[in-house]
Protein backbone atom coordinates (compact mmCIF):
# COMPACT_ATOMS: atom_id res chain seq x y z
CA UNK A 1 0.00 0.00 0.00
CA UNK A 2 1.18 3.37 -0.49
CA UNK A 3 2.13 6.01 2.36
CA UNK A 4 -0.54 7.13 4.21
CA UNK A 5 -3.74 6.15 4.04
CA UNK A 6 -4.72 9.59 5.38
CA UNK A 7 -5.55 12.64 3.70
CA UNK A 8 -1.98 15.00 4.35
CA UNK A 9 -1.03 18.43 3.02
CA UNK A 10 0.94 17.96 -0.05
CA UNK A 11 3.57 20.37 -0.99
CA UNK A 12 2.96 21.61 -5.45
CA UNK A 13 3.65 24.17 -7.29
CA UNK A 14 0.31 25.67 -7.00
CA UNK A 15 0.44 25.27 -3.22
CA UNK A 16 -0.31 23.16 -0.49
CA UNK A 17 -2.86 20.71 -1.07
CA UNK A 18 -4.92 18.41 1.10
CA UNK A 19 -5.08 14.90 -0.60
CA UNK A 20 -5.40 11.10 0.08
CA UNK A 21 -3.40 8.83 -1.54
CA UNK A 22 -4.24 4.73 -1.16
CA UNK A 23 -4.17 1.66 -3.14
CA UNK A 24 -1.04 -0.61 -4.35
CA UNK A 25 2.06 2.37 -5.65
CA UNK A 26 2.46 0.68 -8.49
CA UNK A 27 -1.07 0.13 -9.78
CA UNK A 28 -2.71 2.40 -12.37
CA UNK A 29 -3.79 5.62 -10.71
CA UNK A 30 -6.91 7.11 -10.70
CA UNK A 31 -7.27 10.63 -9.61
CA UNK A 32 -10.62 11.73 -8.16
CA UNK A 33 -11.91 15.54 -8.00
CA UNK A 34 -15.05 16.93 -5.82
CA UNK A 35 -17.90 18.92 -6.56
CA UNK A 36 -18.82 22.30 -5.44
CA UNK A 37 -19.23 22.21 -1.60
CA UNK A 38 -17.76 18.94 -0.99
CA UNK A 39 -14.24 17.55 -0.11
CA UNK A 40 -12.58 14.66 -0.89
CA UNK A 41 -14.48 12.58 1.79
CA UNK A 42 -17.44 12.71 -0.90
CA UNK A 43 -15.70 9.24 -2.28
CA UNK A 44 -15.86 7.37 0.35
CA UNK A 45 -18.16 5.07 -0.94
CA UNK A 46 -15.87 4.26 -3.88
CA UNK A 47 -12.33 3.70 -1.60
CA UNK A 48 -12.89 0.50 -1.12
CA UNK A 49 -13.79 -0.82 -4.89
CA UNK A 50 -11.57 1.22 -6.70
CA UNK A 51 -8.25 0.52 -4.62
CA UNK A 52 -8.76 -3.35 -5.36
CA UNK A 53 -7.63 -1.99 -9.19
CA UNK A 54 -6.15 1.15 -8.90
CA UNK A 55 -3.78 3.82 -6.75
CA UNK A 56 -6.34 6.57 -6.10
CA UNK A 57 -5.29 10.06 -5.27
CA UNK A 58 -8.27 12.11 -4.58
CA UNK A 59 -7.68 16.19 -3.43
CA UNK A 60 -9.77 18.81 -1.93
CA UNK A 61 -10.34 21.27 -4.92
CA UNK A 62 -8.70 24.64 -4.53
CA UNK A 63 -11.46 26.53 -1.95
CA UNK A 64 -12.63 23.55 -0.52
CA UNK A 65 -11.60 21.27 2.53
CA UNK A 66 -7.69 21.37 3.67
CA UNK A 67 -6.82 23.27 0.22
CA UNK A 68 -5.39 26.54 -0.51
CA UNK A 69 -8.33 29.34 0.09
CA UNK A 70 -6.62 32.22 -1.80
CA UNK A 71 -9.07 35.04 -2.78
CA UNK A 72 -10.99 34.74 -6.10
CA UNK A 73 -12.17 34.64 -8.58
CA UNK A 74 -10.98 31.08 -9.30
CA UNK A 75 -10.91 29.77 -12.82
CA UNK A 76 -10.71 26.19 -14.61
CA UNK A 77 -7.50 26.94 -16.07
CA UNK A 78 -6.02 27.37 -12.42
CA UNK A 79 -8.29 24.63 -11.34
CA UNK A 80 -6.71 22.13 -13.55
CA UNK A 81 -3.42 23.31 -13.05
CA UNK A 82 -3.78 22.71 -9.40
CA UNK A 83 -4.87 19.17 -10.26
CA UNK A 84 -1.55 18.58 -12.45
CA UNK A 85 0.42 20.16 -10.20
CA UNK A 86 -1.00 17.29 -7.75
CA UNK A 87 0.24 14.53 -10.05
CA UNK A 88 3.33 15.93 -10.76
CA UNK A 89 4.72 16.87 -7.00
CA UNK A 90 3.74 12.84 -6.68
CA UNK A 91 6.01 12.30 -9.70
CA UNK A 92 2.88 10.46 -11.19
CA UNK A 93 3.07 10.69 -15.39
CA UNK A 94 -0.15 8.93 -15.93
CA UNK A 95 -3.44 8.72 -14.65
CA UNK A 96 -7.46 8.38 -15.50
CA UNK A 97 -9.34 11.24 -13.94
CA UNK A 98 -12.54 11.24 -12.52
CA UNK A 99 -14.64 13.86 -11.43
CA UNK A 100 -18.30 15.04 -10.14
CA UNK A 101 -20.01 18.05 -11.32
CA UNK A 102 -17.33 20.99 -10.97
CA UNK A 103 -14.87 18.03 -10.90
CA UNK A 104 -16.58 16.53 -14.33
CA UNK A 105 -15.69 19.88 -15.64
CA UNK A 106 -11.96 19.87 -14.29
CA UNK A 107 -12.24 15.89 -16.64
CA UNK A 108 -13.10 18.02 -19.50
CA UNK A 109 -10.57 20.23 -19.31
CA UNK A 110 -8.23 17.89 -18.98
CA UNK A 111 -8.86 16.26 -22.01
CA UNK A 112 -8.76 19.39 -24.03
CA UNK A 113 -5.93 20.76 -22.29
CA UNK A 114 -3.42 17.90 -20.66
CA UNK A 115 -5.00 14.98 -22.70
CA UNK A 116 -1.42 13.37 -22.92
CA UNK A 117 -1.19 13.00 -19.10
CA UNK A 118 -4.80 10.64 -19.27
CA UNK A 119 -5.58 7.62 -19.86
CA UNK A 120 -9.10 8.08 -19.76
CA UNK A 121 -11.78 10.42 -18.60
CA UNK A 122 -15.12 10.19 -16.49
CA UNK A 123 -17.06 12.90 -16.35
CA UNK A 124 -20.09 12.58 -14.19
CA UNK A 125 -23.18 14.91 -13.61
CA UNK A 126 -21.32 17.94 -15.32
CA UNK A 127 -20.99 19.83 -18.64
CA UNK A 128 -19.30 21.81 -20.72
CA UNK A 129 -21.48 24.92 -19.48
CA UNK A 130 -23.02 24.37 -15.95
CA UNK A 131 -25.64 26.72 -15.09
CA UNK A 132 -25.49 31.02 -16.20
CA UNK A 133 -23.18 33.60 -15.44
CA UNK A 134 -25.62 35.27 -13.82
CA UNK A 135 -26.78 32.75 -11.58
CA UNK A 136 -23.26 31.70 -10.60
CA UNK A 137 -22.41 35.36 -9.40
CA UNK A 138 -25.75 35.34 -7.40
CA UNK A 139 -24.79 32.28 -5.02
CA UNK A 140 -21.04 33.92 -5.38
CA UNK A 141 -22.92 37.52 -3.91
CA UNK A 142 -24.68 35.26 -1.46
CA UNK A 143 -22.18 33.60 0.21
CA UNK A 144 -19.57 36.86 0.06
CA UNK A 145 -22.36 39.21 1.16
CA UNK A 146 -23.69 36.67 4.31
CA UNK A 147 -20.28 34.39 5.06
CA UNK A 148 -20.82 31.46 7.29
CA UNK A 149 -25.02 32.13 6.97
CA UNK A 150 -25.05 31.83 3.57
CA UNK A 151 -23.04 28.85 3.79
CA UNK A 152 -25.49 27.43 6.00
CA UNK A 153 -28.54 28.73 3.76
CA UNK A 154 -27.10 26.62 0.89
CA UNK A 155 -26.49 23.63 2.89
CA UNK A 156 -30.22 23.69 4.30
CA UNK A 157 -31.63 23.52 0.25
CA UNK A 158 -28.70 21.27 -0.93
CA UNK A 159 -30.16 18.03 -0.67
CA UNK A 160 -32.50 19.43 -2.99
CA UNK A 161 -30.09 19.90 -5.32
CA UNK A 162 -28.05 16.93 -4.78
CA UNK A 163 -30.09 13.62 -4.01
CA UNK A 164 -33.49 12.38 -5.14
CA UNK A 165 -36.49 12.60 -2.09
CA UNK A 166 -35.95 8.96 -1.81
CA UNK A 167 -32.31 8.01 -1.17
CA UNK A 168 -32.80 11.66 1.33
CA UNK A 169 -35.31 9.45 3.75
CA UNK A 170 -33.06 6.44 3.06
CA UNK A 171 -30.13 7.74 3.85
CA UNK A 172 -30.19 10.81 6.11
CA UNK A 173 -27.30 9.76 7.92
CA UNK A 174 -25.53 10.10 4.47
CA UNK A 175 -26.95 13.92 3.47
CA UNK A 176 -26.43 15.30 7.11
CA UNK A 177 -23.03 14.65 6.67
CA UNK A 178 -22.59 15.90 3.49
CA UNK A 179 -24.63 19.29 4.68
CA UNK A 180 -22.36 19.67 7.39
CA UNK A 181 -19.42 20.02 4.94
CA UNK A 182 -21.06 22.32 2.64
CA UNK A 183 -21.49 24.31 5.84
CA UNK A 184 -18.46 24.25 6.53
CA UNK A 185 -16.85 25.40 3.53
CA UNK A 186 -14.99 28.85 3.67
CA UNK A 187 -17.40 31.24 2.04
CA UNK A 188 -14.74 33.13 -0.05
CA UNK A 189 -13.21 29.56 -1.57
CA UNK A 190 -16.69 28.48 -2.47
CA UNK A 191 -17.76 31.91 -4.29
CA UNK A 192 -14.15 31.86 -6.52
CA UNK A 193 -15.75 28.35 -7.38
CA UNK A 194 -18.53 29.77 -8.13
CA UNK A 195 -17.01 32.12 -10.42
CA UNK A 196 -14.90 29.50 -12.18
CA UNK A 197 -18.30 27.85 -12.71
CA UNK A 198 -19.72 31.36 -13.82
CA UNK A 199 -16.48 31.85 -16.42
CA UNK A 200 -16.03 28.59 -18.12
CA UNK A 201 -17.90 27.10 -21.25
CA UNK A 202 -15.91 24.17 -22.65
CA UNK A 203 -18.63 24.33 -25.19
CA UNK A 204 -16.37 24.70 -28.34
CA UNK A 205 -13.72 22.58 -27.43
CA UNK A 206 -15.35 19.12 -26.63
CA UNK A 207 -14.65 18.01 -30.04
CA UNK A 208 -10.68 17.77 -29.50
CA UNK A 209 -10.95 15.62 -26.81
CA UNK A 210 -9.78 12.32 -27.64
CA UNK A 211 -9.37 10.25 -24.32
CA UNK A 212 -11.41 7.50 -23.66
CA UNK A 213 -14.58 9.33 -21.69
CA UNK A 214 -17.51 8.08 -19.71
CA UNK A 215 -20.00 10.33 -19.04
CA UNK A 216 -22.58 9.37 -16.36
CA UNK A 217 -25.86 11.30 -16.08
CA UNK A 218 -28.56 11.33 -13.78
CA UNK A 219 -32.19 10.70 -14.63
CA UNK A 220 -33.22 13.27 -11.63
CA UNK A 221 -30.42 15.61 -12.01
CA UNK A 222 -31.54 19.15 -11.94
CA UNK A 223 -28.77 20.73 -11.99
CA UNK A 224 -26.44 19.13 -15.01
CA UNK A 225 -29.37 17.03 -16.89
CA UNK A 226 -29.54 14.03 -18.43
CA UNK A 227 -29.65 16.08 -21.97
CA UNK A 228 -26.20 17.97 -20.79
CA UNK A 229 -24.90 14.00 -20.83
CA UNK A 230 -25.96 13.49 -24.16
CA UNK A 231 -24.77 16.44 -25.64
CA UNK A 232 -21.44 15.99 -24.31
CA UNK A 233 -21.97 12.38 -25.57
CA UNK A 234 -22.80 13.92 -29.23
CA UNK A 235 -19.71 16.08 -29.22
CA UNK A 236 -17.22 13.56 -27.89
CA UNK A 237 -15.81 11.03 -30.46
CA UNK A 238 -15.78 7.54 -29.37
CA UNK A 239 -17.30 8.68 -25.31
CA UNK A 240 -19.96 6.44 -23.72
CA UNK A 241 -23.06 7.33 -21.72
CA UNK A 242 -24.78 6.01 -18.78
CA UNK A 243 -27.92 7.39 -17.47
CA UNK A 244 -28.37 6.05 -13.14
CA UNK A 245 -31.43 6.65 -11.51
CA UNK A 246 -30.47 9.18 -9.11
CA UNK A 247 -30.37 12.88 -8.81
CA UNK A 248 -27.20 14.75 -9.13
CA UNK A 249 -24.57 13.03 -6.83
CA UNK A 250 -24.51 10.33 -8.29
CA UNK A 251 -21.29 8.02 -6.61
CA UNK A 252 -23.16 8.34 -2.75
CA UNK A 253 -26.91 8.03 -4.19
CA UNK A 254 -25.92 4.57 -6.67
CA UNK A 255 -22.66 3.91 -5.22
CA UNK A 256 -22.38 0.03 -6.40
CA UNK A 257 -24.11 1.05 -10.25
CA UNK A 258 -21.46 4.50 -10.05
CA UNK A 259 -18.54 1.96 -9.19
CA UNK A 260 -19.62 -0.96 -11.23
CA UNK A 261 -19.53 1.73 -14.17
CA UNK A 262 -16.46 3.23 -13.43
CA UNK A 263 -14.55 -0.24 -12.97
CA UNK A 264 -16.17 -1.77 -16.23
CA UNK A 265 -15.12 1.10 -18.38
CA UNK A 266 -11.65 1.91 -17.21
CA UNK A 267 -11.15 -2.11 -17.87
CA UNK A 268 -12.03 -2.00 -20.89
CA UNK A 269 -10.32 1.34 -21.93
CA UNK A 270 -6.70 -0.34 -20.84
CA UNK A 271 -7.59 -3.38 -23.17
O1 LIG B 1 -24.62 22.45 -5.50
C1 LIG B 1 -25.00 22.61 -6.65
O2 LIG B 1 -25.62 23.61 -7.02
C2 LIG B 1 -24.71 21.58 -7.70
C3 LIG B 1 -23.42 21.80 -8.35
C4 LIG B 1 -23.15 22.54 -9.46
C5 LIG B 1 -21.74 22.47 -9.76
C6 LIG B 1 -21.27 21.55 -8.73
O3 LIG B 1 -20.14 21.10 -8.57
O4 LIG B 1 -22.30 21.20 -7.90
Amino acid sequence: MSQSQQPYLLDTRQGKFRVCDQGEPSAPVLMLSNSLGTTLEMWEPQIEAFTRHYRVIRYDTRGHGGSPVAPGPYTFDGLGEDALAILDALKIEKASFCGVSMGGHSALWMGIHAAARFEALIVCNSAARIGTTEAWKERADLVRANGKDGMQTLASTAPGRWFTKGFVERDPQAVQAMQAVIASTDPEGYASCCDALGSSDLRPHLGRITNPTLIIAGEFDPATTVADGQAMHDAIAGSELVVLPVSHISNVEAAKDYNDAVLAFLEKSRR
